[in-house]
């Protein structure tokens, strides 16, 4: 691509591939950012905004938006402590998707059940910088010195394995549901840390004139994750109900009350979180509201 077409754009970094880019690409169709990735091409112009996305490793984001080259990005927490970004780039929101947790994990029924008891031996991570930091602070409580203190060792990728060859005695690793740590016979003694999706810009932009288009992508993309946390719940309910049914559906900021022709009866619509819906629809149906309707939402502004 000739580097002129990316000047005055905008830059948003994606993850190219991995457990991020699907959920990235429903959230860039969602803020109606369109555009065509030709042949895997990792930068490609956005048609309807003066943004190009460069499409990049999750673990490389952080620096790349920390060091202003790239205005905005969407990364793991994780991925951007790893990289000691925390300073040059600013979380603007959570997405919400890419929630899992870094633990330590050690082989099921072995000798070593505590992290106290596996602080100074082997440990396998691809995430070196927070396992090193958390040790230092264990080493440092047990007072370990030189050559006892633990041993951090990094790989790439296939950390689960590393116990089982023989080369740790430990790992630092991801879990979410826990299948890839129970598949290697493995169970967690501790966690780092708690980690999900989020959206970040560089705390020193190179270019201030796209803080209009930053906010106007910002809103956008708040509007797609509040969509797909809340649904709007309708039901009709006699009005001598309504201070009980509103403690129910309080809405974000009020539900709508509506007449309806029948004398006494209004019907109600509030936003209700998804997870909630089920409870939400049983108490109403408890007090006595009826044609009870939970309707998803496409897209909105919050
Ligand atoms: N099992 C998981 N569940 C949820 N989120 C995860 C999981 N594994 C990783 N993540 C999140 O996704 C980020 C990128 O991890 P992922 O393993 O997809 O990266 P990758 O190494 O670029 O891809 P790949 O594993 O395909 O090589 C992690 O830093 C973390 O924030
Ligand atoms: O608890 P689970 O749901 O099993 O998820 C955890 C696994 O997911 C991630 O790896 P991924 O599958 O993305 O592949 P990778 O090892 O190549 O990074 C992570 O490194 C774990 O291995």
């Amino acid at each position: 691509m000739n580097p002129d077409a990316l000047a005055g754009r905008l830059l948003f970094a994606i993850p190219k591939k991995g457990r991020l880019y699907e959920k990235c690409l429903e959230i860039l169709s969602g803020a109606d950012i369109q555009f065509r990735r030709h042949n895997r091409l990792d930068v490609c112009l956005v048609m309807n905004h003066p943004i190009a996305l460069v499409f990049l490793p999750a673990s490389d984001i952080p620096s790349f938006v920390g060091s202003g080259n790239v205005d905005l990005g969407i990364t793991g927490h994780d991925v951007i402590l790893e990289a000691n970004m925390e300073e040059q780039v600013t979380e603007i929101q959570r997405l919400g998707f890419g929630k899992c947790a870094l633990q330590v994990q050690v082989p099921e029924g072995g000798s070593i059940q505590s992290v106290e008891s596996l602080a100074g031996k082997r440990v396998v991570t691809s995430f070196e910088v927070l396992a090193a930091a958390y040790f230092e602070k264990i080493d440092n409580n047990l007072q370990l010195t030189g050559e006892s203190r633990t041993k951090i060792q990094y790989v790439g990728g296939s950390v689960e394995a590393a116990c089982a060859l023989g080369l740790a005695d430990g790992i630092v690793d991801l879990v979410e549901s826990g299948d890839t740590m129970r598949a290697a016979g493995l169970h967690a003694i501790a966690t780092v840390l708690q980690t999900e999706a989020v959206l970040i810009k560089s705390s020193v932009p190179k270019n201030p004139d796209h803080a209009p288009l930053i906010d106007l992508i910002t809103r956008r993309i708040a509007g797609v994750i509040a969509a797909s946390k809340y649904v709007v719940c309708e039901y009709n309910i006699s009005r001598d109900k309504l201070p009980v049914a509103t403690t129910i559906t309080p809405g974000r900021r009020a539900p709508t009350i509506s007449p309806l022709e029948e004398e006494n009866w209004v019907a109600v619509s509030s936003m209700v979180e998804k997870k909630n819906a089920a409870n939400v629809m049983d108490e109403l149906v408890k007090i006595g509201a009826e044609d009870i309707l939970i309707f998803n939402l496409d897209n909105c502004r919050v």
